[in-house]
């Protein structure tokens, strides 16, 4: 971790009703990391990050952005872009009006953001479709818009959930290259996914949050060293789950035979 730190999180608790989601979490993220938050379904990754991001309230512990507490505060959110687990609400812009709308809530002006998007959509090899409905994309062309609407101001720091879900091979390895360059240049990524083997190629530090709290840190080499094998079998041991053959066994037996277990 590189020794500026971007953001601080000291005990961070969440609950909702009963449920206590984050339980305490303790984290120092440094300019240029590249961060892959993996862990369980609902094991607090989007909570967490829509914490950072100030859409969640009635947290307790500390977070600070940039050195400062996100607590009734604003102006961090301009430096940061976020890609959302998914963006149905949108569906009925166009990408041009989509990405033209938000470059503007931005600050941006209507004609730069117009030319800087189109630009963009054009690396990703979607330019043809810049005028079109984005409820007429496929899965990948959608999230190929959001990556480009998370980016559009130029953040400093990205929260992106899924931000590869939907992709191809070739748009994967586009995208992988961009997140290293982006690093390079001294932005900082967190991220969550479930594509392991992504995960694994992309991010130089890896968190592994799991019934609330970071059972692992580290890069990939440094959780090998814990564990043996893929990222795929490391998050498996130190998630204690090791019933994937039972529980495929007993839920083909119950489609075969109708019984119930
Ligand atoms: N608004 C909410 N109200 C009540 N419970 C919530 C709310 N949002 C999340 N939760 C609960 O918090 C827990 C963590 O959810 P969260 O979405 O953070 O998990 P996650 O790690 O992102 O999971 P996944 O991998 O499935 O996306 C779950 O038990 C979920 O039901």
């Amino acid at each position: 971790m590189n020794s500026k730190s971007i953001l601080s999180i000291s005990n961070l608790k969440m609950k909702f009703g009963d449920n206590e989601v984050l339980k305490g979490i303790n984290l120092e993220v440094g300019k240029g990391d590249i961060i892959g938050y993996i862990g369980p379904n609902g094991a607090g990754k989007s909570t967490t990050i829509k914490i950072l991001l100030g859409l969640l309230e009635g947290f307790t512990g500390e977070v600070k952005i940039f050195g400062e507490s996100i607590v009734n505060q604003i102006s961090y959110k301009k430096r940061i872009g976020y890609v959302p687990e998914s963006s149905d609400i949108y569906d009925n812009l166009s990408a041009q009006e989509y990405l033209t709308f938000i470059g503007e809530l931005y600050g941006l002006e209507h004609d730069q953001v117009n030319k800087k998007a189109k630009s963009l959509m054009k690396i990703l090899g979607i330019e043809d479709v810049y005028e079109s409905r984005i409820s007429s994309f496929s899965k990948g062309m959608k999230q190929k818009v959001l990556i480009i609407s998370s980016l559009l101001h130029n953040p400093d720091i990205l929260f992106w959930d899924e931000p590869l879900s939907g992709l191809d091979a070739n748009s994967v390895i586009v995208v992988k290259e961009i997140l290293s360059t982006l690093s390079l240049r001294g932005k900082t990524i967190f991220y969550s996914s479930h594509i392991m083997e992504v995960v694994e190629k992309i991010s130089n530090r890896i968190l592994l949050i799991s019934d609330g709290l970071i059972l692992a840190d580290g890069s990939f080499e440094q959780l090998r060293d814990k564990s043996e094998g893929s990222l795929e079998e490391i998050f498996n041991q130190l998630t204690g789950f090791n019933e994937h053959q039972s529980l495929a066994s007993d839920f083909v037996d119950i489609i075969e035979t109708g019984d119930s277990i």
